[in-house]
């Protein structure tokens, strides 16, 4: 039996990921309130998120398979999520430069009564940014929507001296482990 795939995601990238490997899906966004302990490891805390997306929108589309992702950037065990304001982005991007943090990506895969959680981990060793590099960059607006306030793919590569990982994990979705997460369950999409 073939099923469909639902995007739970409003990020343009996670869908930019998702179309670039050719498989079906549609986007339905839903405004999840998202709750969870701080005090869990990284790793459970994006695979929360990632179902609590995932269902919000399962919930009203039960013949689906739903998608969800959470994305954070961990550093000295500290979880750097958004920036709420370009103080925060600043104080992030000072604690990244000349160091290696730890980007996650938690994923939800829920269809009716299956569910499949799994997160991967990426480690990004940034070049020691100056402060103007830092503040210039904070004017561009580029790390105001994103975990740990940069994106590898834009502006953000300039600071990458190394990855050890999935490069897509960082930009918010691990497409190849997703599509053969997919696979295994046996899911034929269509
Ligand atoms: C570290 C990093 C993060 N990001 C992005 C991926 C995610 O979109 C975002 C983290 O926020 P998330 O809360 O994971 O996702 P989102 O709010 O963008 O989308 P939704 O919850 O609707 O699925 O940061 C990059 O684009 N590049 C990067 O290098």
């Amino acid at each position: 039996m073939k099923q469909h795939l639902i995007l739970a995601s409003g990020s343009p990238r996670r869908k930019e990921l998702l179309e670039n490997v050719r498989v079906p899906f549609t986007v339905v966004i839903s405004d999840v309130e998202e709750v969870v302990d701080p005090k869990l490891p990284p790793s459970e805390i994006v695979m929360s998120l990632a179902e609590q997306k995932a269902a919000a929108v399962a919930d009203r589309f039960n013949e689906s398979i739903v998608l969800g992702a959470d994305t954070v950037v961990v550093y000295n065990g500290e979880i750097l999520g958004k920036p709420a304001n370009t103080e925060e982005a600043k104080r992030m991007l000072t604690k990244l430069s000349g160091n290696t943090h730890q980007v996650l990506t938690g994923v939800a895969i829920l269809f009716q009564k299956e569910k499949i959680l799994f997160y991967e981990q990426t480690d990004v060793t940034f070049w020691t940014i100056s402060e103007e590099e830092i503040e210039d960059y904070i004017e561009t607006e580029e790390p105001m929507d994103k975990a740990g306030s940069y994106g590898i793919q834009e502006l953000g590569s300039l600071f990458v001296k190394e990855i050890k990982g999935d490069y897509f994990s960082v930009v918010g979705l691990p497409v190849a482990r997703t599509v053969r997460e997919l696979k295994k369950a046996g899911f034929s999409l269509k």
